[in-house]
């Protein structure tokens, strides 16, 4: 049977400002150093992902993960390389997705759903889904400025756990709210995944969730790919220079 790629990256270098040095005054005398001034976080990483595989990212902190992830929802755009998604639509399962503060619950998911490439009418059809899973109670009508952190995780959560994308990418989210909603949202998060059609991509610092639900790990060490391949020895060998080093 022919394999299918549902995500092909290629010589991916992603960089941030380094803000120390962003006064215009600073800009000017080392215009020629400019490069210097930039950190790189992704230093050129090839790597796909086929449709349905469940891939895995561990690291240490700070080693692109997070990055990669953010380049591969079109929130960061690359310095060089390319993303090619083959006509699939993603999303982002993170803590940090940005909601308008001023709007309510309710109209935050009609504007990140849309965001998320859905119409109007097809979120409209789920929202009652999304209210319900998210438990904010009379909250939803309230503006996000006056959420938690937990609530406004929630309602990123369910937002993106119930409009369901053809790829999902998921980081950390394990940790999401309180002891109740963190364990609902593992179980939801479990069966979108075994979902044969879904291709996902799951960010966790948990050796036990990544053994148990990927079918691929990759192993990033200082923005570069360290070793990627079956869970199992990716993981043991990431655990011995973990303790090594
Ligand atoms: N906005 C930013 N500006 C400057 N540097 C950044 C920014 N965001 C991240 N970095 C740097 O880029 C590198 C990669 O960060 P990233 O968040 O991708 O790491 P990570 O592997 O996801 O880490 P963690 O496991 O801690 O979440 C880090 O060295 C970090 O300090």
């Amino acid at each position: 049977m022919e394999e299918k790629h549902a995500i092909e990256v290629t010589d991916l270098v992603i960089s941030y400002q380094n803000l120390k040095k962003t006064s215009i005054k600073k800009n000017l005398l080392h215009f020629n150093r400019q490069k210097a001034d930039r950190f790189v976080a992704v230093k050129g990483i090839s790597f796909y992902v086929r449709e349905g595989e469940i891939l895995g990212i561990i690291g240490k902190n700070g080693c692109g993960k997070s990055t990669t992830l953010n380049a591969l929802a079109g929130i960061f755009s690359p310095d060089s390389g390319t993303i090619d998604l083959h006509g699939h639509s993603i999303s982002l399962l993170s803590i940090g997705v940005g909601f308008q503060r001023e709007m309510t619950g309710r109209e935050n998911i009609t504007l990140s759903g849309m965001l998320l490439g859905f119409s109007e009418e097809q979120v409209k059809e789920k929202e009652a889904e999304i209210v319900e899973f998210a438990e904010l109670g009379d909250f939803i009508d309230m503006p996000v400025r006056t959420y938690s952190s937990g609530m406004y995780s929630k309602l990123a959560f369910s937002i993106t756990a119930i409009l369901e994308t053809d790829i999902m990418l998921i980081d950390e989210v394990l940790s999401v709210g309180d002891q109740k909603f963190k364990k609902k949202s593992y179980e939801k998060m479990k069966s979108l995944i075994s979902n044969k059609d879904r291709t996902v991509i799951i960010v966790s610092h948990s050796l036990d969730t990544l053994e148990e639900l990927c079918d691929t790990v990759m192993w990033m060490h200082d923005g570069q790919i360290r070793r990627i391949g079956e869970p199992k020895p990716v993981l043991e060998e990431y655990v011995d220079f973990m303790e090594k080093n």
